[in-house]
């Protein structure tokens, strides 16, 4: 029975078809789209597809852009589109947040997803998951799958927009990341990527202290690739991580029409 797994963020919708509502399900076709082109999936990317038997979706980018999904779900699927919401406990993780259905989808899949991955490698460790998209998040998980807590910060792109914004000589192209930037272009991008680097090793730091134990560290979201290199301890960058969590919680739900 297939399977269609839509991540809607800030910046993109990415979905992913799968044979099986499972994880380590076979892909049968991904994509992404930025926001403004989701009107083009139906009769696009999604037209040879074959009918999902369900779907699974996370969406934090607010209702219209839900709404504006599920037209073109229904346009071109007959299955009924459903959504994560955050609750107190799913497939593993207890949710510490206060307000636990206040916890974004996206990060709340994402974990579900790392400590499934993280329990097929071998026996429960703490967890740091970072997600890298339009903005970041840093989550720290125990060993018994409790989420702790965790950081927002603003990503690469939003750092960059306050800065110009905010100044009159900040308007340069993309530089590299360096340790000692001698161009504005250079401390403008190492700027950024350090911001994130040294909030994130302030978390693995955190969660070593309050754990007493190394914790399995994973990246995913779009710009993940750009932010691994740079981090103080290393990362695993799983770029499945949110679609491997709905995979999860599928399965956990069999999930039927
Ligand atoms: N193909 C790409 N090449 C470079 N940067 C990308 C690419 N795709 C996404 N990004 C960067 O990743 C961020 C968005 O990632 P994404 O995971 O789609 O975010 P969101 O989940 O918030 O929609 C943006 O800051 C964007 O600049
Ligand atoms: C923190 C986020 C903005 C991240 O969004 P993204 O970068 O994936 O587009 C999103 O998860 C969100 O709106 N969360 C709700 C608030 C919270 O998690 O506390
Ligand atoms: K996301």
């Amino acid at each position: 029975m297939t399977f269609l797994a839509i991540d809607i963020g800030n910046t993109r919708l990415k979905w992913a078809m799968y044979d099986a509502p499972r994880p380590g399900a076979n892909l049968l076709g991904h994509g992404a789209e930025f926001l403004d082109h989701i009107e083009s999936l139906a009769e696009g990317a999604w037209s040879e597809l074959p009918e999902p038997g369900s779907m699974l979706g996370c969406v934090v980018a607010g209702d219209q852009l839900r709404r504006r999904a599920e037209e073109q779900i229904h346009e071109r699927f007959d299955c009924a589109a459903r959504w994560v919401v955050s609750s107190s406990a799913e497939a593993g993780i207890i949710n510490g947040y206060d307000h636990p259905t206040r916890l974004g989808a996206d990060r709340w899949v994402a974990m579900i997803g790392a400590r499934h991955r993280m329990l097929s490698d071998g026996p429960a460790r703490p967890m740091v998951v970072v997600l890298i998209g339009t903005a970041v998040t840093v989550e720290a998980i125990d060993s018994n799958g409790r989420f702790l807590g965790g950081l927002i910060l603003p990503g690469h792109g939003i750092m960059l927009k306050a800065l110009e914004s905010g100044t009159a000589g900040l308007h340069v192209p993309t530089g590299e990341v360096t340790a000692f930037p001698t161009n504005t272009s250079d401390a403008l991008t190492s700027g950024g990527t350090y911001a994130i680097a040294g909030a994130v090793e302030r978390m693995v730091e955190h969660v070593r202290k309050h754990c007493g134990a190394e914790p399995v560290r994973y990246m995913a979201g779009g710009a993940g690739w750009k932010m691994a290199p740079s981090m103080v301890s290393p990362f695993e960058l799983v770029e499945s991580l949110i679609m491997d969590g709905l995979l999860v919680i599928a399965q956990e739900r069999m999930l039927t029409n």
